[in-house]
């Protein structure tokens, strides 16, 4: 008789990260252009993933089909298990209501108050958030999580182009997004208020257990906040790694993004 292992204490095994995003094989050509090759990525939960590429690499193509305003020419995309290419346009925007966006203008709605501006996705998207009778606590909150809860009442002329960002980030933070892309998130403020943002990114991250796609060129932001990072060279993942692990890489295409 073979000996019972029941005194054995099995090991679990450890639960492979659950995947929010995963890109495959993605191909996308205007014409004899032909910006993605073959485009690979995973993001996994409560990551912050930075996904760098020089002008014109094809970053903002990638993101389009991602949240399926594009048509990729081939290859496949599964958001949090759904894959986007199969979804009628109400999948596809109930999937959009748990994928928040923080994009380089940031777009405010420059009649509305801070606050109607935060109103504005929990009216679109009522049917995640039910019935709010009150929506100024979720408001605040919101706010408070990007340090300006006392802005509330403002107009977005009133707030710096900082203020303008965070304010931003708070829209999209009341829908309670599972993922978070951020498009070039430090492009076009001064160095401290840049700090400041990737900060608060990263706060963000710690408080909701978001995962983050961000797409920059900028490599100190991609330093401070990256977890893993994807070169996008030639329409592909050309290099993936840690920040550390591809600032000492020899090869020229990698070394390009970090020389100064
Ligand atoms: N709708 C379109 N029609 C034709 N060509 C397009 C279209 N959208 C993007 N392209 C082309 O695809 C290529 C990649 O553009 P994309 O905007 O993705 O670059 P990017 O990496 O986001 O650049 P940047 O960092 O400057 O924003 C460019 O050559 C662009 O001209």
């Amino acid at each position: 008789m073979k000996a019972s292992p029941s005194h054995i204490t099995q090991l679990k095994p450890k639960e492979p990260p659950e995947v929010m995003i995963h890109i495959e094989d993605l191909y996308k050509s205007f014409g004899e252009n032909h910006v993605l090759n073959g485009f690979n990525m995973k993001l996994f939960r409560g990551e912050n993933l930075v996904v760098m590429g020089k002008s014109g690499s094809g970053k903002s193509v990638m993101i389009k089909c991602l949240v399926g305003l594009m048509k990729p020419d081939k290859g496949r995309i599964f958001v949090m298990g759904r894959e986007i290419g199969t979804l009628d346009r109400e999948a596809l925007d109930i999937l959009r209501s748990d994928i928040g966006f923080l994009f380089q203008g940031s777009a405010l709605y420059d009649s509305m108050t801070v606050r109607e501006n935060l109103e504005f996705p929990m009216r679109r998207h009522s049917e995640k958030l039910g019935e709010i009778t009150d929506t100024l606590p979720l408001v605040l909150e919101a706010l408070e999580s990007v340090g300006l809860a006392h802005t509330v009442d403002l107009m977005p002329e009133e707030l710096s182009g900082g203020m303008k960002r965070r304010v931003a980030l708070a829209r999209t933070l009341i829908l309670r997004p599972k993922i978070i892309l951020y498009d070039e998130p430090t492009s076009g403020l001064d160095p401290i208020t840049a700090k400041e943002i990737i900060e608060l990114m990263r706060s963000i991250q710690e408080k909701y257990g978001t995962s983050s796609l961000i797409i920059t060129h900028d490599v100190d932001c991609a330093r401070v906040i990256s977890e893993r990072m994807i070169l996008l060279v030639d329409g592909v993942n050309y290099a993936e790694g840690t920040y550390e692990e591809l600032v000492l890489s020899k090869d020229p295409k990698v070394e390009a993004f970090f020389k100064k």
